[in-house]
């Protein structure tokens, strides 16, 4: 079947076969206290556990450099956890490669593809060394990119390569899907296709794990999210778990002549002028007494607005706490060789590549 082929059997409009539906609350993956330090004695994870049940799309956020990267890469049996332990489909990632690889899906940050060929080649490549493999103009299909099937992969913008790395992470019809950054280098429109596409995956029972910087992509897509920080875990939950472990605010304006000096001294407010705001870890009995207050006073609070935290402030506020104390990270202690090898024996390039 020639190049074409492929192409014209797509163009009849066949729909995307869905993974087969599979048992509530199956774990299928177990990370427990798993640590990674590289060659040079940097711990990039230290002491990590959580765990995804199938078909849940589980988002691991983190500022740079906070471990996440690293901490996927075991997952995906790139490497081997210095100490801890992973099941990935029930088995380790690493040590029985042969039993989970082929059903597990891996979008790394950095594809490294052979720039000449173009991107059906690729894709035909791929599918060529996969068991099962989807038909790849298939694959191309989904991820928006038959029209650019016969281009060289060097001829393609950052967001067109990101979508082939997608498409070739999903030509094993992976019941596991690994997504380290898959929206970097996206326009808004590529995103918005991109969300929708791991949407439909997720209802069709795949088990997503994604890492991403856009907090909006997180809030979006995942059904649980971890916040990582200098190589652990900080907080993790639904959205509304993270987030209610952060103040809500409330702004209003006074009117001229109230002084914020007159408000109850419990709101502890912050004033800069007229205008005010309120912190509050109690939000509804915050407000409650606020609005007892001001009609009791006759005050009018201009522009009233109240809101529990988002999720950008919840991430805001770990990552500052990660500024103040980058420079006393115990990770940093002792001397860095100049070496960036891995103690498993990988190098930083090797682990950046896709694997079959
Ligand atoms: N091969 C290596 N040798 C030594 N240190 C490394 C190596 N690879 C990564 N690191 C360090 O480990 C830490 C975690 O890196 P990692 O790439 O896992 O973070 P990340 O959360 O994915 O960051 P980003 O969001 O920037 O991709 C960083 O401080 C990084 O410099």
């Amino acid at each position: 079947m020639t190049s074409d082929d492929f192409l014209n059997d797509r163009r009849d409009g066949g729909t995307f076969p869905a993974a087969a539906p599979a048992p509530a609350a199956e774990t299928v993956i177990a990370v427990d206290g798993v640590r990674r330090s590289y060659k040079d004695g940097f711990e990039a994870v230290s002491g990590v556990s959580f765990s995804v049940a199938r078909g849940e799309l589980f988002a691991l956020l983190g500022t740079n450099g906070a471990g996440k990267t690293s901490t996927v890469e075991l997952l995906e049996g790139l490497a081997l956890p210095t100490s801890g332990t992973i099941k990935v489909l029930g088995h380790d990632p690493y040590r029985e490669r042969a039993a989970v690889r082929p059903r597990t899906g891996v979008m790394l940050q950095e594809g490294g593809f052979p720039s000449d060929l173009t991107v059906l080649e690729t894709a035909l490549m791929w599918s060529a060394c996969t068991t099962g493999a989807r038909p790849a103009a298939e694959a191309l299909e989904m991820v928006g990119l038959t029209s650019r099937a016969k281009v060289r992969v060097k001829q393609l913008s950052g967001g067109e390569k990101r979508r082939l790395d997608l498409a070739l992470a999903l030509t094993s019809r992976p019941e596991v899907l690994f997504l380290d950054e898959p929206t970097t280098g996206l326009d808004a429109e590529g995103r918005r296709d991109t969300w929708d596409l791991i949407r439909a995956l997720r209802e069709s029972g795949t088990t997503v794990l994604l890492t991403t910087h856009y907090l909006e992509e997180a809030e979006t897509l995942a059904d649980r999210l971890a916040i990582m920080h200098q190589g652990q875990i900080v907080t993790a939950g639904t959205t509304a778990e993270v987030t209610a472990a952060h103040p809500a605010r409330i702004r209003f304006t006074l009117p001229d002549g109230v002084p914020a000096a007159h408000l109850p001294l419990s709101l502890q407010a912050g004033a800069d002028g007229q205008r005010v705001e309120i912190r509050t870890s109690t939000l509804q009995a915050s407000l409650h007494e606020l609005l007892g207050w001001a009609v009791e006073s006759g005050v009018e609070l201009l522009g009233l607005d109240a809101r529990s935290a988002s999720l950008e402030e919840a991430f805001l506020q770990i990552a500052n706490t990660q500024l103040r104390s980058r420079a006393d990270d115990p990770r940093r202690a002792g001397p860095r060789h100049g070496s960036d090898r891995p103690t498993d024996g990988s190098t930083p390039n090797e682990t950046k590549k896709v694997t079959a």
